[in-house]
């Protein structure tokens, strides 16, 4: 367990990587060790989700992308994905919320040692000064691809757009101050995960 620290204020750790690279499996790691996680994703699922507070605004947009169930993602990724327009669309409504969600998580949070942000756009979005460390999840390539093709409802092209949209990994990996691998088995990134927690907390001091 990360030990609270009323007299600093948390190191704050942003975790990205491309589709596929591991980013929730990575996450759920740090959480086992104790580290407070923002999942980014998840919001955005429980806000588009059965009652969820963006699914009205989305149905206005996107007509006919919501059911009983709030939004049908496959439905609405279909609308996105492939057309720049609409995602910018769906983003304004989306981001904006998250920024909520993230400021109430970062002041219920604010005497832990460290907490962690998976943030899948940061550095789509530049959100990178945020942050104290930037961690970057990452895989070979058809690694990834084997992943996410193995998905139910994914097809190649949806994949190749989506990839289209997203920072190269090569990139993240450059700007990345930690890299985690995530072509190895789930030990070994684990040992990862624990040795790179244990650094960081020497780094403080
Ligand atoms: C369109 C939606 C409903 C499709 O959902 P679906 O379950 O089919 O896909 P999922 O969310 O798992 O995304 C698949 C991959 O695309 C990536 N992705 C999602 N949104 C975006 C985006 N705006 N730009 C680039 N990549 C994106 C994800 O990080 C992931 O790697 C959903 O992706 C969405 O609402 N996106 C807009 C909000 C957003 O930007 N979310 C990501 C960061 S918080
Ligand atoms: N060493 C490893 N580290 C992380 N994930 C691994 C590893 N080996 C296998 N996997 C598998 O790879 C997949 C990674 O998926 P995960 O949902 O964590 O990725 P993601 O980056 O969050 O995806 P997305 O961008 O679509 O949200 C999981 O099924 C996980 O079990």
């Amino acid at each position: 367990m990360t030990a609270d620290n009323p007299s600093r204020p948390p190191l704050m750790l942003g975790l990205t990587g491309s589709i596929g690279m591991g980013k929730s499996t990575v996450a759920t790691m740090f959480a086992e060790a104790g580290v407070p996680v923002f999942d980014a994703d998840a919001e955005v699922r429980a806000m588009q989700g059965p009652g969820g507070e963006l699914v009205a605004r989305i149905e206005e947009a996107f007509p006919g992308s919501t059911g009983p169930e709030g939004v049908i993602r496959e439905a609405l990724g279909a609308q996105v994905f492939g057309d720049q327009d609409k995602l910018k669309k769906l983003e304004a409504i989306v981001h904006p919320a998250v920024g909520n969600r993230r400021a109430q998580f970062h002041a219920d949070n604010a005497k832990a040692e460290m907490v962690l942000f998976d943030i899948p756009l940061l550095f789509e979005r530049g959100g990178e000064n945020a942050f104290d460390a930037v961690i970057v999840v990452s895989a070979p390539a058809e690694m990834q691809r084997e992943r996410v093709l193995a998905r139910p409802g994914m097809t190649p092209e949806k994949f190749e757009d989506i990839l289209k949209l997203q920072v190269p990994d090569a990139e993240k990996r450059a700007r990345a101050m930690h890299v985690i691998d995530t072509g190895t088995t789930l030990e070994e990134t684990r040992a990862q995960v624990e040795r790179l927690i244990g650094e960081l907390k020497a780094s403080r001091g």
